[in-house]
């Protein structure tokens, strides 16, 4: 079968869209914290016969910037986030064919927690649930969730490979075939096919039986957008569906080779996973069109959008000194979180100690980042090319506004992409594994042949 792309709507549970002055939008729907905005959105990407919804998540609301939330709830730069897998189910009950996908941290739940929340999700939805396996930010998720400070970057990824361990491990000790549920015989289950877990390790301890049994996909698809070397090598391990922010064709070979090799290393079938790149399309009937809508957008944003959200993924307080003064050495090397934004900024702007002017003008955060603007022709073009290149096997579909920006996507662009036999025309199964082409998983095989991990 010819090869075709994956599409994954970016979403936020969240009072704006990625860009955080989208609310301002004179078209963006102002009830962002109701059903009926996110089951919209839910419907407009299943007629698109998008793959999979995707919320993104975090822990605490920007507030690093002076360390002070003021200037986040006065200018809404996402001060609100709700928990998205609630949100997600009211999506799944408007659907049937969607994949439901969302974040949860490794660094700040159980993992009895997370794989009970998503193994539920995954059978009241049919088999349509992924995890985006993170493992968070900032001192602000510690701080709200019970401890000082946020973890070192590598020691979260260590314990993040324990944590795979302890979910995978519960979503396999109810073997397929367990439930008799037979109201003669008075038995339920086998109980010879449900086994304990016990598991203790370096990090962590959990018992079981875990209380969900395996669901029509066997277990939720994983999800992992690791950018860093230990990242890359957690995502190659793990991760089915990537999430990568590559800005052109030639990084996004870069990364595409790299997480593939990681897989290859882990004793994985590379071919069993999908990398979808941030892509933010601004997309109109022709491209005189779509420019006029980013002239619009681009008057949206405010300095405060990015200094917030800068110190928020940095971990590190721009308002400590002036916009215009280099930072030091020291300052720059004690930033955390996600450090590719830094590094970018000291490519990008070609010196040493930037300032944090530098970083608002050079990183584009809480602007529209590297969005395409243009016509049918013009996106189907641009996807083609990274798609065909080789620089992913789909895309992460961010927006401006809601639900605009998807309506758009899904009316212009989705019938071109669908036309060039790059995306399919109909959804092929009912499980968000039978419509990514990837296999159901063998309970348990993951840990002795990962290559053979799926039937
Ligand atoms: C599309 C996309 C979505 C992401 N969603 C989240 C998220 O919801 N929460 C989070 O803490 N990190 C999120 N990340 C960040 C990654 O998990 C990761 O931390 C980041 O890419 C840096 O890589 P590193 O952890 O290897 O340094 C996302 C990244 C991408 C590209």
């Amino acid at each position: 079968m010819t090869r075709q792309m994956a599409l994954v709507g970016f979403l936020q549970a969240q009072n704006c869209t990625n860009l955080p002055s989208s609310w301002r939008h004179p078209e963006s729907r102002d009830d962002s914290m109701s059903a009926d905005y996110y089951q919209e959105i839910a419907r407009i990407l299943e007629a698109g016969k998008f793959h999979m919804a995707f919320f993104d998540d975090r822990l605490a609301m920007p507030d690093r910037y002076g360390n002070d939330h003021a200037h986040t709830v006065e200018y809404g730069i996402r001060c609100v986030k709700m928990d998205p897998l609630i949100v997600l189910t009211t999506m799944g009950m408007v659907t049937e064919k969607l994949g439901l996908g969302s974040t949860c941290s490794t660094t700040y739940y159980e993992p009895f927690d997370v794989a009970r929340r998503f193994a539920t999700l995954d059978l009241m939805s049919g088999g349509r649930a992924g995890w985006n396996v993170v493992t968070s930010l900032n001192d602000g998720e510690a701080q709200n969730m019970g401890k000082d400070a946020h973890l070192e970057h590598d020691f979260r990824y260590d314990r993040a490979d324990e944590f795979m361990e302890v979910v995978l491990g519960h979503w396999d000790t109810w073997e397929d075939g367990s439930l008799i549920t037979d109201k003669k015989s008075g038995r339920f289950a086998d109980p010879a096919k449900v086994k304990r877990l016990d598991h203790k390790g370096q990090f962590f301890k959990s018992r079981g039986p875990f209380t969900v049994p395996r669901s029509a996909q066997g277990h939720p698809v994983i999800i992992q957008a690791g950018a860093s070397g230990r990242g890359q090598r957690f995502a190659g391990r793990w991760g089915e569906v990537i999430f990568t922010a590559a800005r052109n064709v030639v990084a996004a070979k870069e990364g595409y080779a790299a997480v593939r090799n990681e897989a290859a290393k882990a004793g994985r079938d590379p071919d069993q996973m999908f990398l979808c790149n941030l892509t933010t399309p601004v997309c109109g009937a022709t491209k005189a069109e779509a420019e006029d809508k980013m002239a619009v957008i681009n008057k949206l944003p405010l300095e405060i959008d990015a200094l917030s959200l800068l110190a928020e993924a940095l971990n590190y307080d721009f308002a400590s000194k002036p916009l215009d003064e280099p930072l030091t050495t020291e300052e720059l090397r004690s930033m955390q979180g996600i450090l590719g934004i830094r590094d970018g900024v000291l490519k990008n702007s070609g010196k040493t100690n930037p300032s944090a002017r530098d970083f608002v003008t050079f990183s584009g955060r809480g602007q529209v980042q590297d969005a395409i603007v243009g016509g049918p022709k013009e996106i189907a073009d641009r996807l083609e090319e990274m798609f065909v290149e080789r620089g992913c096997d789909g895309f992460v579909i961010a927006a401006t506004i809601v639900p605009g920006s998807y309506a758009d996507f899904v009316k212009h662009v989705v019938p071109e992409l669908q036309r060039r036999g790059l995306f399919h025309k109909d959804y092929a199964g009912k499980t968000l594994r039978e419509n990514l082409g990837l296999k159901r998983p063998v309970a348990g095989a993951w840990k002795t042949s990962p290559r053979a991990a799926a039937e």
